[in-house]
Order: structure tokens, then C-alpha cells, then sequence
């Protein structure tokens, strides 16, 4: 896989802290559009400090650098409680990813990206179910049909498979897959997970011991 030469995203030198406690030292990377690049490390080294000092400094100085406008990145957080009895339908929650506009109803292209959106994340026969109804593997697709809503063209996805079982981290990764391949967006996903990794990942940044290491994985140039 030949990789576009120009980076969406520069990070360079970037200190990560919390409370005056240093995390991750002169860190830098780029990501590239239409990749998957995962950020792996234990537990407590810093990835989600990480990404909201990259949300903190985009683009205000030299540390993080985007060719990309703020609006044009799209954050999933990694936890979001939904209770069992949650109402809204998965096309209506779907349709909160919209940029808000006075009309209190969805125009024909409004709906038409919804439509779009639904089938590239393989939701059509969920798309009535109200999403406190759907499995967790399911809420996290719908997650990610959110997000992709305003059309980002990079989105960070921070440990969206923590609790799925197997076969729903593969048919997850499967849909980001697809998503990144007709979209083009970059996907930055946080990961405990070798397997996907190894079977998803187009660069690899493992952070440890307070620094952090971009590899290209399987043959990308
Ligand atoms: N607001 C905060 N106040 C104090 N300490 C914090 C705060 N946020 C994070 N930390 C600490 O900073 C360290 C890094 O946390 P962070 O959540 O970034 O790690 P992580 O690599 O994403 O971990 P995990 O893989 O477990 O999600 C941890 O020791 C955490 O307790």
C-alpha cells in the first residue's frame, strides 16, 4: 500500500502532562489520509491525554499541526452510557451528527446522508430499533454512523472495542475498514488489542516509557 506523501496531521515535539505530570515526551508523528493508525501502550501511559492535548492544540501552535479544519475531526469517546430504555431510534440518533440548523425537520439531503451513512455501516435493519435495544457491538457501529454524519477526514476512535467479544471487534473493524476505503477519511483508533492491530492497522505508534514509536505495518510505504 502506497500512502499519500502529503500528512493530514504533523505532531512534532508535543509534551503530554497531566496535573505537572509528564506523560509523553517530544512526541511526533503524522498521520496520512486513508489509513488506520492505531495507538497501542499500557494502561495509564497517556493515549487519551494524548488525543485531548491533539484536540487542545490543533492547530494553535507548531506542536500540532492539521491541513484539516477543526470541524473536519471527529472524536468517539471510548465510554458513553446508554440505559436500556434509551428512546431515540438508531436513524434519529444517528441524524443527531448533523450540523445543527434552524429547521427543526431532516431536508431530502439530510435524509440522503443518513441513508448513505446507515448502509456503509450495515445498520438498515436497526435503523428503527431505539438504540438502548442494541447490542453493545451495535451502539459502537452507531457510534461511528454519528460521527461519520458531517463527513470528518479524520476520525479518532478511542477504545471503541474495549467490551465487544471477538466477533464484533473483527465486524467493527471490518466496517472502519470499509469507511476508510470509500471515504478516505484517517482513522486514529486506541487499541489494547495485538490481533487488530496486526490485522487492521496500516501504522502502529506504541507509546512507552513516557515516548512514543510510529512503525509501518504490513508493507506500507
Ligand atoms: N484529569 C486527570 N487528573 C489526574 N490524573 C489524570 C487525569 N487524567 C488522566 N490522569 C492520569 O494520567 C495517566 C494517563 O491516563 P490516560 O487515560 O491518558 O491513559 P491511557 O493510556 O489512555 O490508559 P488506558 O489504556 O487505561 O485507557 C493515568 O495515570 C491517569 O490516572
Amino acid at each position: 500500500m502506497q500512502v499519500d506523501k502529503q500528512p493530514l496531521l504533523s505532531i512534532n515535539n508535543l509534551n503530554v502532562a497531566v496535573k505537572e505530570r509528564n506523560l509523553i515526551h517530544n512526541l511526533s508523528f503524522e498521520i496520512y489520509p486513508q489509513t488506520l493508525t492505531c495507538i497501542t501502550g499500557e494502561n495509564g501511559v497517556g493515549k487519551t491525554t494524548m488525543v485531548k492535548a491533539i484536540l487542545k492544540n490543533f492547530n494553535k501552535n507548531d506542536s500540532v499541526r492539521a491541513t484539516i479544519k477543526r470541524s473536519q475531526l471527529q472524536y468517539v469517546p471510548q465510554f458513553r452510557n446508554i440505559d436500556n430504555d434509551y428512546p431515540l431510534t438508531v436513524r434519529d440518533f444517528i441524524g443527531l451528527g448533523l450540523q445543527k440548523s434552524i429547521r427543526p425537520w431532516l431536508s431530502k439531503k439530510e435524509k440522503q446522508v443518513i441513508q448513505k451513512i446507515i448502509k456503509m455501516t450495515n445498520l438498515q435493519e436497526l435503523a428503527k430499533t431505539p438504540l438502548g435495544k442494541c447490542s453493545g457491538g451495535e451502539q459502537q457501529r452507531v457510534f461511528l454512523a454519528q460521527a461519520l454524519v458531517s463527513d470528518p477526514k479524520l476520525l479518532i476512535l478511542d477504545e471503541s472495542t474495549a467490551s465487544l467479544d471477538k466477533e464484533a471487534k473483527f465486524l467493527l473493524l471490518d466496517v472502519v475498514k470499509e469507511v476508510i476505503k470509500q471515504t478516505g477519511t484517517a482513522v486514529i483508533f486506541i487499541t489494547h488489542d495485538p490481533i487488530l492491530v496486526k490485522t487492521y492497522g496500516d501504522f502502529d505508534l506504541n507509546i512507552s516509557n513516557h515516548h512514543g514509536m510510529l512503525s509501518a505495518l504490513k508493507g506500507v510505504k
